[in-house]
């Protein structure tokens, strides 16, 4: 478990990390999110014990990370992958943080084998591609076998088979009743990973819920009819106070009326459906809408955009989201 209470950074004139009180529990994948600037990784550095709050207090397991007599078997942290002397091998490097930890050499192979390294463990880190570097990362934040795991932007340099893995590693790891606590940028990724949310925008919370909550209280839900008899039942579901978008041919978007109404009204106006399905906002367009005005580097292209438009660089359509829904 993670506390943090009124927790702050400054650096100079420049607040960090402003007042944030949260806390990260056991059993769930929590997703840090915020953009660029916004203050997650200084949060993470703080919980680790890098980096000495201005003010307030963070707790790991019940203390502050520099109470803790063997930290690494309680928290396992992935903040800079790149942090590793690069001459040494994989395994030289896991043996030696094993060492400081009385962690037995059995374990050090087992991570190995966990991070899919155990090929290249023998070979200078130097050497490494981003994710491989990624993986040693990850091997060393699960060492002491901690309860608790701080992982940021696991997935950075990972290919798709790796990112299968950290989500895999962290549903896994958040089943046996660790805490998680995991930072990306790739939002349809961490909808697949995440039970809960926090949001950072310019050092401040602006949203602690469940995935769901979150999604569901930020973005629309729409009923999509396809029909060969639009304008027939357009009609019909005016006259229920449904609010009715014809975008497509053939095609309407129903908002304001169960799905369950929209299909019975077409039964009794003998209106044949092709298709009729819920659609529910992604978590991008959730973290979108929320971190409009918190964006502290945004660029020109991005600005007076429907936030859609510039996640997918591609026209507005629903349908590259639904996809993945
Ligand atoms: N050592 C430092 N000295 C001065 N300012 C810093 C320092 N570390 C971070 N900052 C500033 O604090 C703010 C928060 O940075 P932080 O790296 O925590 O954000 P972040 O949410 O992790 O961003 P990103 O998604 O880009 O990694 C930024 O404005 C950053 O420039």
């Amino acid at each position: 478990m993670i506390e943090a209470r009124s927790l702050t950074k400054r650096y100079g004139t420049k607040t960090a990390v402003d007042g944030v009180t949260f806390t990260v529990r056991p059993g769930k994948v929590t997703g840090f999110l915020g953009p660029n600037g916004a203050g997650k990784s200084t949060t993470m550095r703080m919980i680790v014990g890098l980096d000495r709050p201005t003010e307030g207090l963070v707790t790991v397991n019940g203390r502050p990370y520099a109470e803790h007599r063997s930290p690494l078997l309680e928290v396992g942290a992935l903040l800079d992958a790149k942090a590793v002397h690069i001459g040494r091998s994989a395994h030289s490097h896991l043996r030696a943080l094993a060492a400081t930890h009385s962690i037995p050499r059995t374990r050090v192979n087992e991570v190995i084998e966990m991070t899919g390294l155990a090929s290249v463990a023998n070979k200078r880190v130097g050497g490494f591609s981003l994710g491989m570097g990624q993986r040693l990362g990850i091997a060393a934040a699960l060492l002491g076998d901690p309860q608790t795991l701080i992982l940021d932007e696991p997935v950075n340099g990972l290919d798709p088979d790796g990112v299968l893995w950290v989500r895999q590693l962290a549903r896994g790891l958040a089943a046996e009743g660790k805490t998680v606590l995991l930072s990306s940028h790739l939002m349809s990724e961490m909808a697949l990973t995440a039970d809960h949310i926090i949001v950072l925008g310019r050092g401040r919370i602006i949203a602690d819920a469940p995935v769901a909550e979150l999604v569901g209280s930020t973005t629309e839900t729409l009923v999509r009819v396809r029909t060969p008899h639009v304008e027939h039942l357009q009609v019909a579901l005016a006259a229920q106070g449904a609010t009715v978008a014809n975008n497509e041919p053939f095609l309407l978007d129903v908002t304001g009326t169960p799905i369950e109404r929209i299909g019975e009204l077409a039964a009794s106006a003998g209106v044949v459906l092709h298709e009729l399905r819920t659609i529910t906002g992604s978590l991008e367009e959730a973290y979108l809408s929320l971190t409009r005005d918190d964006v502290e580097y945004q660029t020109d292209a991005a600005v007076g955009f429907d936030p859609r438009l510039i996640a997918s660089s591609a026209p507005v359509t629903r349908t590259s989201q639904e996809e993945q829904r």
